[in-house]
């Protein structure tokens, strides 16, 4: 059947959005109501007239609504075949009516056992039975049936119900969608048992089920060839977010209507993660590339951003922003003085102020788009870190690994001093965030040299000696890993470095402490490494 006319619907739903104004447009078209309890309760309440469930079925909502919908007179009515007369006949021999639309949305298993004090019986009350099977019923038979699973789909719904009907496309979308929607729910009750039951202690399960739904597509992925769209995880899937500050929490406050796109999420999130690291004071973060260029700490944010920048203010042109205070005007005013373009910010608020000031102050400031994420506080450790591989999936934890000062162990003669050792833990966090091999030297809580993405170790020092120039001398250097040779440590020591941080465990770490005494620089071993890839 190309086009379906709708004359008895059969609706049920937990999240009842939108469900009335549904019903009243499907009653004002003439269709026939039928309801289960609490959503016939909330029709007759918006003065709908409704035909109960248990007029249907003969039997009462029953078992704690355990049952309702589960009868030959619901199901019959659903999966009869329109085009079989002898499906026809026999719901007519039982005295069953066709039900041509079906609207079901599940018991919120989700939101049950994301309550901090679910109980496994509340668990297990919010495994819908009925819905599924109406769900299942009404996708199978779309030939003569429309089911419909969410409310953003009432209004297409009805819209092709004014006119010649509910068309065979719409339907099969539909459908898919429908399948969709009990297939994630299930896979949803499978991991929660699983996690209880089968494999309570495994940090990774046997099986993963992950669940991301599509946000927005983006222009383009990584180049313009590639088609991309950035997809939400469903935090009790595994994917991570949920509560967190993150960029999949993200809204936008500018009005420039240009997408963020593809490598501007990575950025945005890179950037983002590299500030959580410092809940405690001012701090700001430039990305280019998936790598800081800046970051550095201020007594205000904009104080920080202008020392961010100053690390390197050619990369920090075109740049992302990351900042976890309030984005205020005496920020936004140093963007603008110092004309440094910027594609994308994030921070946790905006002063109205600012962003008139920011997007109105340079041309390049209409497109620019601002981010919101509440709540910007430490590292976060939920979720998986996943790397797909051609063929495969690579799944860890994620990189969560605070370093306390009292686990660091010196290994030069001399000790560090008090606030070389907070400078250290300083460029220590920034260089979790930088491709390996990792190396960067940061001065005043900023950082001022950055070594990335490079194959040999020493190399990464030399960028960074390169980069920090006249900021060498009294700098302190952090290294993602340890050095196998001393001949990095040598590079720094020549440039002025005065204390180095590096997790240690090389075959060779008596040379390199050999050569840390020899230029009085105080080491420190981390016993932790921050491989980035
Ligand atoms: N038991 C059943 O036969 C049954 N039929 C429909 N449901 C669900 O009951 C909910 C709607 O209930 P109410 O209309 O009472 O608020 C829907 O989420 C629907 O999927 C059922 N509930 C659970 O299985």
């Amino acid at each position: 059947m190309e086009y379906i006319k709708i004359k008895r619907a059969l609706l049920s739903v937990s999240d009842k959005t939108g469900i009335v104004e549904l019903a009243q447009a499907l009653a004002a078209r003439g269709v026939e109501l039928v309801s289960t309890g609490g959503t016939a309760k909330a029709l007759k309440d918006a003065g709908l007239a409704v035909r109960a469930i248990d007029e249907l079925t003969g039997f009462p909502e029953m078992l704690e609504g355990r049952v309702k919908t589960l009868h030959p007179n619901v199901h019959g009515g659903i999966l009869a075949d329109r085009d079989k007369p002898e499906h026809l006949a026999t719901i007519a021999e039982h005295g069953i009516g066709p039900i041509d639309l079906v609207v079901v949305n599940l018991y919120p298993f989700a939101k049950t056992i994301a309550k901090p004090d679910v109980t496994l019986e509340d668990a297990i009350e919010n495994i819908d039975i009925g819905g599924p099977a109406m769900v299942r019923s009404a996708a199978k038979n779309h030939q003569g049936v429309a089911i419909v699973v969410d409310p953003t789909d009432y209004a297409q719904l009805l819209s092709e119900n004014d006119g010649d009907g509910v068309s065979l496309t719409l339907r099969r979308k539909l459908m898919a969608k429908a399948y969709a929607h009990t297939a994630a729910y299930d896979s949803l009750i499978a991991s929660y048992f699983e996690k209880q039951f089968v494999e309570p202690e495994a940090i990774l399960p046997t099986t993963l089920r992950l669940s991301f739904e599509k946000v927005q597509d983006l222009r383009y992925g990584e180049n313009p060839h590639q088609v991309a769209g950035f997809y939400k995880s469903s935090p009790i899937h595994g994917g991570g977010g949920g509560t967190e500050a993150c960029i999949g929490n993200a809204t936008r406050r500018d009005d420039s209507g240009k997408e963020v796109s593809f490598n501007n999420l990575y950025d945005l999130d890179g950037a983002l993660e590299l500030v959580k690291e410092f809940p405690d004071a001012p701090t700001a973060a430039i990305i280019k590339h998936a790598n800081p260029c800046g970051c550095a700490q201020g007594e205000t944010i904009a104080e920080a951003f202008v020392r961010a920048r100053e690390a390197d203010t050619i990369s920090a042109f075109g740049g992302i922003l990351a900042i976890n205070q309030k984005f205020d005007l005496a920020l936004a005013e140093q963007i603008v003085g110092l004309n440094n373009f910027l594609e994308c910010i994030v921070a946790p608020d905006y002063d109205e102020a600012a962003i008139k000031k920011v997007v109105g102050g340079k041309k390049w400031g209409a497109n620019l788009r601002l981010l919101q994420v509440e709540g910007i506080a430490g590292p976060g450790k939920d979720g998986y870190l996943l790397k797909q591989v051609v063929g495969g999936m690579l799944v860890s934890t994620r990189d969560y690994r605070p370093l306390s000062e009292s686990e660091l162990t010196v290994k030069s003669e001399r000790q560090p001093t008090a606030d070389e050792l907070s400078e250290l833990l300083f460029a220590w966090r920034c260089v979790k965030h930088i491709k390996s091999n990792a190396i960067v030297m940061t001065k005043g809580r900023a950082i001022r040299g950055v070594g990335a993405g490079q194959m040999n170790r020493v190399r990464s020092v030399r960028l960074a000696v390169e980069q920090a120039g006249e900021h060498g001398p009294g700098s302190v250097l952090a290294s993602d890993a340890f050095f196998p040779f001393p001949d990095g440590p040598e590079v720094a020591a020549k440039a002025g470095v005065t204390a180095i941080i590096q997790p240690g465990g090389s075959v060779k770490d008596d040379e390199t402490i050999a050569l840390c005494n020899q230029y009085n620089i105080a080491l420190v071993f981390t016993g932790v490494r921050h491989f980035r890839h």
